[in-house]
C-alpha cells in the first residue's frame, strides 16, 4: 500500500506548487489567516491532483455512504455527503487522503510564508453534488476556522455548465477560476478565510470534493465540526435510525398524563383514515 501511495504521489503535480510565499501573512491564534490578508492571497492551482482511479474511489465511497445524513439545500439542488464520518474516507481512500494532505501542506507553505509551521489536520472531507440552480450563492462565504481548503473537481469535462468557482478579491472584484477547474482531478487550494462562492449550475451535475484543514483535532464526526478539541457533542445517527431516535426522545419528554393522552389517541377509532 505504501509503495502504491508513493508511486501515485510521484505522478501527481505537487511539484508545480510554488514554494515561495504568495503573501507573508501572520496567523491568528488558531493558525487561520487574518480576514483582510486572506482576501489578497492567491488561489493555488494544482492540475491533475487526482487521477481517474482516485476519482472512482471517491465516487464509490459516496455511493456507499449515500444513505447517511446529508446536508441539502431548500430545493435539493445541492447536497453534501460527509465522507470523513467514522474515518470512512481514511479507510476507503487512503491514497486520495494522502494527496489532499500533501496538497494542503504545500499550499500552506505557499500561502502563509516560511515562518512557524502549523500542524494541519483534516477538519472535513465532503462530497458535493449540485444540479440546476445549485451552487453556493453567498458572496460573503468563507470557511471560518480553517487554515487551508482544497477543492477538487470530480465531474468529467463538459459534465455541467455554470457552477463556476469564484473568489472575491481584496478590491471587491470577482474572479472566476473555471478555466483552471475544467478537467476532472484538477484542484485548487486557498486560504480558507478568502471569500469564495459558486455560481448556479445551469445544466448537468457538478461534483467536487472539498477538504478543510485546521489546527484543531482531526474530526470524524459527520458534519463540518466547529468543536476544535474533545468529543463532538453533535448527535450522529444513520438516516434510518433518526426517526426512531426522534420518537424515543419525544416519548422521554412526556409525563405520565401526556403519555396516556397520546396512547388514547392511538386507540381512537374516529381518527383519520
Ligand atoms: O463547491 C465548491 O467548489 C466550494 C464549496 C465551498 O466552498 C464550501 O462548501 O464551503
Ligand atoms: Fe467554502
Amino acid at each position: 500500500m505504501a509503495a502504491t501511495i508513493s508511486r501515485q504521489l510521484d505522478a501527481c503535480n505537487l511539484s508545480d506548487m510554488p514554494d515561495k510565499p504568495a503573501t507573508e501573512a501572520s496567523a491568528d491564534s488558531h493558525g487561520t489567516m487574518p480576514f483582510s490578508t486572506a482576501q489578497s492571497s492567491a488561489v493555488q492551482y494544482i492540475p491533475s491532483l487526482l487521477d481517474s482511479e482516485d476519482i472512482a474511489a471517491v465516487f464509490a465511497l459516496g455511493a456507499e455512504m449515500s444513505d447517511e445524513l446529508q446536508w441539502v439545500n431548500f430545493d435539493h439542488s445541492s447536497a453534501v455527503t460527509y465522507l470523513h464520518r467514522g474515518d470512512m474516507f481514511g479507510q476507503r481512500c487512503p491514497v486520495v487522503k494522502e494527496k489532499l494532505r500533501l496538497a494542503a501542506v504545500a499550499a500552506e507553505r505557499a500561502l502563509y510564508g516560511n515562518g512557524k509551521r502549523r500542524k494541519l489536520t483534516f477538519r472535513c472531507v465532503e462530497l458535493h453534488r449540485s444540479t440546476r440552480n445549485g451552487g453556493l450563492p453567498e458572496k460573503e462565504h468563507y470557511d471560518r476556522g480553517s487554515v487551508v481548503t482544497v477543492d477538487v473537481r470530480l465531474s468529467p469535462e463538459g459534465a455541467f455548465s455554470g457552477g463556476e468557482f469564484r473568489t472575491v478579491e481584496a478590491d471587491g472584484s470577482v474572479k472566476g477560476h473555471g478555466a483552471s477547474f475544467a478537467q476532472p482531478g484538477n484542484a485548487m487550494a486557498f486560504a480558507s478565510h478568502k471569500r469564495h462562492h459558486v455560481a448556479p449550475v445551469e445544466t448537468g451535475e457538478r461534483f467536487v470534493l472539498v477538504a478543510e484543514f485546521w489546527t484543531g483535532e482531526a474530526r470524524v464526526c459527520g458534519h463540518r465540526c466547529t468543536q476544535r478539541r474533545g468529543l463532538c457533542d453533535a448527535m450522529l445517527v444513520r438516516a434510518d435510525e433518526a426517526q426512531a431516535v426522534a420518537t424515543d426522545c419525544f416519548f422521554a419528554l412526556l409525563d405520565a398524563d401526556a403519555l396516556e393522552a397520546v396512547h388514547s389517541l392511538d386507540d381512537d377509532s374516529s381518527g383519520c383514515e
